[in-house]
């Protein structure tokens, strides 16, 4: 199965012939008297006709949507932010664009993304291509962008055996706990840099499970690699940064071209992006070597699996997929739009944006706080921190975290799905190629299935007489599928134990800043994963009995 960007052209082979016919490095004469802008301009006008010429072998209709224009489509449909609230207000469930021949689909329904992405996944499973990011500079290697196949399969596998299941889970309850215990630690010294907190949390979690890494506190060089390789990916797939995207072709112009500068760039940036699979991975093996390692996911594989054909490959990408990769879902997935839909590699992780909605939802919400401590104490008492073995005696805080991954969802729109051929789904055409969208925003935000979405109502989750409880919104917040989010389990974990351990020894209120009230405002980012708008909030312990559990906690955690 190919997965170039170029494949689209084979629908129309006298165009494809045209367009190889005046493919640069085939035709040195006309190179010398072409420039990017001639070459734009040629490919832009094949994209025009191969639309035309596909209308009239249509065996059904497109699905409804906005009115495009003529050559643009839908492009100025796009709202520059916030894309999920615009596609909420279309009408129907499901809306077809088309973005300059790109056909995209809109799924503003779970009974639509459950029927399309989860009941034909087989199909609807590949990801867009991104040319820059992804080919170029090679992040199609890390699961989020890889396309759907073999190599697929296996990092997914590999995954599940590591933290598939609630067994796998529990092995990392431990560390989980010990981590947080620390997280409360810092906060209880600078509370102002809760975000900073939370985002070396995860960070230390996930480098510890994956590599046996243990984070420097400060400055971590790894940690550091990391963060420069997906600045990186955020610049290459920013909208309208590489011509490349728009015109994959021009991926061939070689690298002395003028106006071909993004060959040399994408050369550097591939570097990056090789050290930060290869140097954890190595140091892995060279303590593997020396028998100083300690159980994580690359030894576990490497001891475990035969290490024969791409088998080292595969695990060397897998492992870096689970840290740097993670982000990558945050990123840049659709070449043809120019609005910040799949614009931003958020740095900030997914687990590390709920988190952070939780401290919010709590500063907005004090009865929802109120309510979650006081079953914590009555529950779990002041001399101890909850556990996860005080999980099933929580009802209230299991809510809650239901509640958090609604309110406020860390990827409002998934992660763009690519269907791999023609589909005929309620009498509409989903033509191959498209790219498919789920609006989990709009799903969980359905005041038909969650009344008064806006309000952080925990409680809506509670077995209430005669009401039918809404559905668990970690059915859509993590995809669907075969793409599904493999992190699932340890997200979910990671957000009880943040939540309940932070609510037992903390007070999260309003500022009061010269007798007034700061009032924070429910704003979140745009990008691919939102998360809240940085607000103001006071965090204190609720006792000096509070206080010394958290100085004196860290110490009670075996490892
Ligand atoms: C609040 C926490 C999280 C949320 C809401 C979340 C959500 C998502 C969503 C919506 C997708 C796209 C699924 C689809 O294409 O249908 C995804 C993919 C992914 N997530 Fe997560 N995620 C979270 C945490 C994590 C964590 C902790 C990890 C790693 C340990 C992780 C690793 C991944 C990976 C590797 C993919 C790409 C899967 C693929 O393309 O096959 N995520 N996530």
């Amino acid at each position: 199965m190919a997965h170039g960007p170029n494949k689209s052209l084979t629908l129309c082979p006298a165009l494809t012939i045209l367009a190889v016919s005046t493919y640069p490095p085939t035709c040195p004469a006309m190179l010398s008297s072409l420039n990017l802008v001639d070459v734009s301009l040629i490919f832009a006008g094949i994209l025009i006709i191969r639309t035309i010429l596909k209308r009239f072998n249509q065996p059904a209709p497109f699905p409804p949507g906005p009115r495009g224009l003529p050559i643009v489509g839908n492009m100025l449909d796009l709202p520059p932010s916030h894309e999920w609230l615009k596609f909420a207000e279309w009408e129907g469930d499901i809306v077809y664009l088309n973005l300059l021949g790109q056909p995209m689909i809109i799924l503003n329904s779970s009974k639509h993304a459950v029927a399309l992405l989860d009941k034909r996944s087989s199909i609807y499973s590949d990801r867009p291509v991104l040319v820059m990011g992804g080919e170029m500079v090679g992040w199609n290697r890390a699961l989020a962008l890889s396309p759907y196949g073999e190599r697929l399969r296996e990092y997914r596998r590999f995954i599940a055996k590591f933290m598939g299941g609630h067994k796998q889970i529990d092995k990392y309850h431990d560390l989980e706990e010990y981590q947080t215990a620390r997280f409360l630690e810092r906060i209880l010294k600078t509370p102002e840099h809760v975000h900073e907190h939370i985002r070396q949390t995860a960070g230390a979690i996930i480098l510890k499970l994956v590599y046996g890494y243990e984070v420097k506190e400060v400055a971590d060089p790894l940690v550091e690699l990391v963060d420069t390789a997906v600045n990186q990916f955020s610049l290459a797939s920013a909208p309208g940064a590489f011509l490349v995207d728009v015109f994959p072709l021009l991926r061939y112009v070689p690298s002395w071209l003028p106006g071909a500068g993004f060959q040399r760039t994408a050369l550097e940036w591939r570097t990056y992006l090789e050290d930060t699979a290869n140097i954890p991975f190595n140091l892995v093996k060279e303590r593997m070597a020396e028998h100083t390692n300690s159980s994580n996911f690359v030894s576990d594989l490497l001891d475990t699996e035969k290490l024969e054909g791409e088998k080292e490959f595969n695990i060397k990408w897998s492992a870096a997929s689970i840290y740097s990769g993670k982000c990558l879902n945050t990123a840049a997935l659709v070449p043809f739009t120019n609005s910040s839909l799949f614009a931003q590699v958020a740095r900030i992780r997914q687990t590390v944006s709920a988190i952070y909605s939780f401290f919010l939802a709590m500063t907005l919400f004090p009865e929802a706080q109120k309510r979650a401590q006081e079953e914590i104490d009555s529950v779990v008492g002041a001399d101890r921190l909850p556990s996860f073995n005080d999980r099933p005696n929580l009802p209230y805080i299991e809510a809650l975290v239901k509640e958090v991954f609604r309110w406020a969802p860390v990827a409002p729109l998934g992660v763009p799905h690519r269907l791999l051929e023609d589909d005929v789904y309620e009498g509409y055409l989903i033509p191959k190629g498209s790219i498919v969208i789920s609006n989990i925003w709009k799903i969980l935000h359905d005041p038909l299935v969650y009344v008064n979405p806006e309000n952080f109502c925990p409680s809506r989750f509670l077995p209430q007489d005669e009401k039918e409880m809404p559905p668990d919104p970690r059915n859509f917040c993590f995809g669907f599928g075969r793409r599904i989010c493999p992190g699932l389990r340890l997200a979910d974990a990671s957000v009880f134990i943040s939540c309940a351990m932070t609510l037992a020894v903390f007070d999260i209120t309003k500022v009061v800043e010269n007798g007034c009230t700061i009032e924070p405002k429910a704003e979140c980012t745009s990008g691919t994963i939102s998360h809240p708008k940085p607000f103001k909030c006071s965090i204190k312990p609720r006792s000096t009995k509070a206080k010394a559990l958290i100085l004196s906690s860290k110490e009670s955690y075996r490892l």
